[in-house]
């Protein structure tokens, strides 16, 4: 059974404010809407918030004030392992179960929900994630760091979400793998019809990957614009700042390439 097609629903934010206990305000009054099937990047300096927002979004933080809607539903209403099913949900170091093989791991979440024939949506699973079906047997530390953050891609894709989030998800890896996983994390998006709200460090990265790309500074977003917008330096003062650096970089590059 080929791993279906969905409409990723979309996402809005209505004057939602994170406090911790202690003080600090993490996320301070943020609205924001995000078309469902679009690559949102959240993007801004550590400590900014961005964490914070995304994970308000499957409920892993409350809000302190402030409302999301996924679609037509309230993210505060009912279940929250059952609004967590309908949402992929990867991070840096992805946490699959040790004592559990790849094809368990991947299919933990049919497991639970009763899904029948896990075997095969596993294998099919890998297949979309570009990994060999033998995995499946593997244990996750025969894995490399990057082929662990592919299964854990496949794991969050196993109940068919139209929701993806993506926290960091290629923080731990090296630049080439980043930059394949990356790639092929767009292509299953556009496949499936996904709407993934990804955080990142890397401005680079979420100017390649995004159709539009939020900045957040001291928990609001202080720029909201497309890559091509932010390239071409409309995004305002924070959002040029960390243009600036890949921008600086491609110049060096070029400057030693002799401006081949
Ligand atoms: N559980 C917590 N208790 C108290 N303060 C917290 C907690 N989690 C985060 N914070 C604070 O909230 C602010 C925003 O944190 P958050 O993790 O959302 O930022 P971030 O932009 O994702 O950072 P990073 O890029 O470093 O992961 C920071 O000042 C952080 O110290």
């Amino acid at each position: 059974m080929p791993v279906s097609r969905v409409s990723g629903p979309s996402v809005a934010f209505d004057r939602v404010s994170k406090r911790y206990p202690g003080g600090a305000v993490a996320v301070d009054d943020v609205s924001v809407e995000i078309a469902g099937g679009s690559f949102v990047a959240l993007v801004g300096a550590s400590g900014s918030g961005k964490s914070t927002l995304l994970k308000m979004v499957n409920r892993l933080i409350v809000p302190s004030a402030g409302g999301i809607r996924i679609g037509d539903a309230d993210v505060a209403a009912g279940d929250a392992h059952l609004l967590r099913r309908r949402i992929g949900y990867v991070f840096q170091n992805i946490g699959l179960f040790p004592h559990l093989n790849v094809g368990e791991n991947i299919a933990i979440g049919l497991r639970l929900t009763g899904g029948k024939d896990r075997a095969g949506r596993a294998a099919d699973l890998l297949d979309l994630v570009d990994l060999p079906r033998d995995f499946a047997s593997r244990m996750p530390d025969a894995l490399s760091g990057g082929q662990r953050q592919r299964v854990g891609v496949a794991r969050a894709l196993a109940l068919e979400p139209g929701l993806m989030l993506m926290d960091e998800p290629f923080g731990a890896l090296d630049p080439v793998t980043r930059d394949q996983l990356g790639t092929a994390i767009r292509a299953l998006h556009d496949r499936l019809g996904l709407t993934t709200i990804m955080v990142t460090h890397d401005m680079a990265e979420a100017l390649i990957l995004a159709d539009r790309v939020l900045v957040m500074a001291g928990g609001r977003i202080v720029a909201d614009a497309t890559p091509q917008a932010l390239l071409k330096g409309e995004g305002g003062a924070e959002a040029d700042a960390l243009v600036a650096v890949p921008r600086e970089q491609a110049r060096r590059l070029r400057e030693i390439g002799g401006g081949a």
